[in-house]
C-alpha cells in the first residue's frame, strides 16, 4: 500500500519522479527503452565486457601502488547506464562526463543527515541544475541528428514517441521535457553510485579477508582461467556468486531505501498508519535480522551456500527493495556487479596500502542516501 514515494524522495533523486499516472507511464517507457538497449541481455553484456576493459587499464596504470577506487569505478559503471540512455558511453578524460558524475557522488553524500541536508541545501541544488544544464546541452546535440529509424537509446527514444504525439495533436501527453529530463536524472543518479558502491564494497571486503578472496580467484582460475568471464558462468561460480550477494546483503547500501507514502489508511502489524504517512522500508530489518541470517553483522559468504557448496537463494536478500516500486534496475545491476567483479578479480589481487594492516581497514559505512566505504586506499596488484 505504498506505491507512491514522498516528497523527500524528489529532494533526494532531485528530481520529480514520484506518482501517478507520470510515474506508471514513464517507468514502463523506461523499462520497456532499457531492455530495447540491452538491459538484461547480450548486447548489455558486451558493453560491460568493453567497459571492464577500460576500469582494467585504469586501475593497471597505478602499477600496485595504493589509490582510491572511487572515480574510476564510477566512471566505469555510469557508462553503462549512459551507452543506453545517451546512445555512447564517455572517456574518463571527458570534463563534460566526470564532472556529472562527481556532482552526482558529491550529492549522495551531502545527503548523509537532515541536518547536513539542510546545511548543504544551496550546493546541492547548485549541483543539481548544474547538471541539468548539462544534460538539456546533451540533449539538443542529439536532437539535432535524430535519426527516428534509428533510435542510439534512451533519449533518442523519448524525443521521437514526443514528436509522434505531437504530430498526431496529443499535446497532453507524458512525454514532455520536464519528463525527459526526470526521468534520464533518476536513470543516471540511481543508475551510478549504487552499483559502484557495492563494487567498492566488494574490493574492500576482498582486502580485508584475503582467505576469501583467495577462495573466489581460485573458483575463477579452476572455472574460467584466462578467458573472458560471461554472464552465462555465473551459475558455475557459487562462491563467487556467494560473495558477492553476500556484499550486497551486509552492504546494505541503501539503508532506508526511498520513502514511501501510504496510498490509504492500513493498519500494519497492529499499527494503524493513515492515508499520506510517510514510510521509511528499513532495508536492515531484513538483511540483518537475527532470526534470518546465521551471522548478521559479519562477512560470512556461506549464508548463501548448502553444505555441498551451491549456490541457495534467500527470501531476506531484499537489497534492491520489493513491491511495485523495486528497483527498475536490478536485472542490470545484477549483471553489472558480477561482471565487474569477476573481471577485476581475475586481472588484480585486491590487498590494503602498503603499512595497513588488513585489520585496520575500516567498514564503518559513510552515511547519506546510500552507505559507503570510509575513505580509502587499496593496491591493484595485477595477476595477468
Ligand atoms: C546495486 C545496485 C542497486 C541497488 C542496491 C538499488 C536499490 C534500489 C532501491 C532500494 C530502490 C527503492 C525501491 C523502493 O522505492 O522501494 C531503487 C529504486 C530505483 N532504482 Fe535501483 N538499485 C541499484 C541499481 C540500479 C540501477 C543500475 C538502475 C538503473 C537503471 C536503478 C534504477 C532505479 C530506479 C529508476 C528506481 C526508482 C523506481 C521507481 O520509483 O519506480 N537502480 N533501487
Amino acid at each position: 500500500e505504498t506505491d507512491e514515494h514522498d516528497s523527500t524522495t524528489d529532494f533526494i533523486l532531485g528530481v520529480l519522479w514520484s506518482n501517478g499516472d507520470s510515474w506508471r507511464e514513464m517507468r514502463r517507457f523506461a523499462l520497456v527503452n532499457l531492455r530495447d538497449f540491452g538491459m538484461g541481455k547480450k548486447a548489455c553484456e558486451d558493453k560491460i565486457i568493453e567497459e571492464c576493459q577500460h576500469l582494467i587499464e585504469v586501475f593497471k596504470d597505478f602499477k600496485g601502488k595504493p589509490f582510491d577506487t572511487t572515480q574510476p569505478t564510477n566512471y566505469a559503471v555510469s557508462n553503462i547506464i549512459c551507452s543506453m540512455v545517451y546512445g555512447s558511453r564517455f572517456e574518463y578524460s571527458d570534463p563534460e562526463f566526470t564532472t556529472m558524475v562527481d556532482r552526482t557522488n558529491r550529492n549522495v553524500l551531502l545527503t548523509a543527515s537532515l541536518s547536513i541536508q539542510v546545511f548543504n541545501a544551496k550546493t546541492f541544488i547548485e549541483m543539481v541544475a548544474a547538471n541539468q544544464k548539462q544534460n538539456f546541452a546533451l540533449f539538443r546535440r542529439l536532437k539535432e541528428t535524430l535519426n527516428p529509424d534509428m533510435c542510439r537509446g534512451f533519449v533518442d527514444a523519448f524525443l521521437v514517441r514526443k514528436q509522434n504525439l505531437e504530430a498526431s495533436g496529443n499535446k497532453n501527453s507524458h512525454f514532455h521535457n520536464d519528463n525527459l529530463l526526470m526521468t534520464v536524472t533518476n536513470l543516471f543518479n540511481a543508475g551510478t553510485e549504487t552499483t559502484s558502491t557495492t563494487l567498492r564494497w566488494g574490493l574492500l571486503l576482498m582486502a580485508k579477508y584475503p582467505k576469501i578472496q583467495d577462495r573466489v580467484q581460485e573458483e575463477l582460475r579452476r572455472v574460467i582461467g584466462d578467458r573472458q568471464v560471461q554472464v552465462s558462468d555465473r551459475k558455475s561460480l557459487p562462491f563467487t556468486d556467494a560473495v558477492i550477494h553476500e556484499t550486497q546483503r551486509l552492504g546494505n547500501i541503501v539503508p532506508t531505501s526511498l520513502p514511501h507514502r501510504t496510498s490509504r489508511d492500513i493498519t500494519f502489524h497492529g499499527y494503524f498508519i493513515k492515508k499520506g504517512t510517510t514510510v521509511y522500508p528499513v532495508l536492515a530489518s531484513v538483511l540483518h535480522d537475527p532470526s534470518e541470517w546465521e551471522k548478521p553483522h559479519s562477512f560470512h559468504p556461506a549464508h548463501f551456500l548448502d553444505k555441498d557448496g551451491k549456490f541457495v537463494k534467500r527470501d531476506a536478500f531484499l537489497p534492491f527493495s520489493a513491491g511495485r516500486r523495486i528497483c527498475l534496475g536490478e536485472s542490470l545491476a545484477r549483471m553489472e556487479l558480477f561482471m565487474f567483479f569477476t573481471t577485476l578479480l581475475q586481472h588484480f589481487r585486491f590487498t590494503p596500502a602498503p603499512g595497513v594492516r588488513k585489520d585496520d581497514l575500516d567498514l564503518t559505512p559513510r552515511g547519506g542516501i546510500t552507505l559507503s566505504p570510509a575513505p580509502h586506499q587499496l593496491c591493484a596488484v595485477s595477476q595477468m
